[in-house]
């Protein structure tokens, strides 16, 4: 498969390392803004997009625009996400966006949901959710803890909203910590005067993220739509 690179940053390079390995070509490197490359003769089977908020949207259009389907892992430009499903809507492509792509953490937000769903009507426990990630990170809180803060509220009808750092009690604080070079733990705790319940996921490494995204792009070459990661694993877990 031939893999348009958007982002040559920490991930574009584990995701290049991975595909490689799994037998693709990279056919671009996309590492500032996409006006400033030549595409007219871009062959690209799917494009990969790690790269920066200000950028995500741009990217993925300008692909969709070229009939490429696009697997976005970008997080913090979520504002113009349904604009970008017009535009691929509009191209006949496919568009594949998840705020984490690493198994494990696919799991764990199926066990998040679970969880919400068993502890919606035990007012006696309150709910919060921590991420920590390395320095560099440029958005805050973190998408993954956006997506579990989100789940949470779809499966608690006492829980309107996340808010970062602080809440009240019909909100889900969100406490996001910066330590040196963190991949990326999210943990889920509910908390009573009698005890505590913690789901923790730990990435060790950004090979997961890397691997999950490879499978997405492998998984959507050929196909017209939008999809989510969950799309993916139904198949490769049955
Ligand atoms: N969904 C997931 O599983 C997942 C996992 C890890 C990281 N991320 C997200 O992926 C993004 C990238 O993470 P990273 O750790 O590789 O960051 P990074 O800072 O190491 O890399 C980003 C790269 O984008 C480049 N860039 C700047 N302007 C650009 C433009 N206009 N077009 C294309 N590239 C441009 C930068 O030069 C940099 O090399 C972040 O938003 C991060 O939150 C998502
Ligand atoms: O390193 C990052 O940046 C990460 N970003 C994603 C997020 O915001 O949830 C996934 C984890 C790593």
């Amino acid at each position: 498969m031939k893999i348009a690179l958007l982002g040559y940053g920490k991930m574009g390079k584990t995701i290049e390392e991975i595909a490689l390995d799994r037998g693709h070509k990279i056919t671009l490197k996309v590492d500032e803004d996409i006006e400033s490359y030549d595409l007219t003769n871009l062959d690209a089977d799917v494009a990969i997009d790690f790269s920066v908020p200000k950028a995500a949207f741009k990217n993925i259009t300008t692909c969709f625009e070229l009939g490429i389907p696009v697997v976005s892992g970008t997080t913090g430009w979520l504002d113009h996400y349904d604009k970008a499903v017009e535009v691929c809507e509009k191209h006949d492509t496919a568009f594949l966006y998840a705020s984490n792509f690493s198994i494990g953490v696919n799991l764990f937000f199926e066990l998040n949901e679970k969880l919400a769903e068993m502890m919606k009507n035990l007012e006696e426990y309150s709910v919060e959710v921590e991420e920590i990630h390395h320095v560099q990170k440029l958005d805050s809180p973190s998408g993954t803890a956006i997506s579990l803060a989100q789940q949470i509220i779809a499966n608690n009808p006492n829980k309107i909203a996340w808010q970062l750092d602080h809440a009240e009690n019909d909100e889900i604080p969100i406490y996001a910590r910066r330590e040196a070079e963190v991949p990326g733990t999210h943990t889920v705790s509910y908390k009573s005067e009698i005890d505590s319940i913690e789901i923790k996921h730990t990435a060790h490494s950004r090979q997961g993220f890397a691997k999950g995204a490879v499978i997405a792009a492998e998984w959507i070459k050929g196909k017209e739509g939008i999809y989510r990661m969950q799309d993916v694993l139904a198949e490769i877990l049955k």
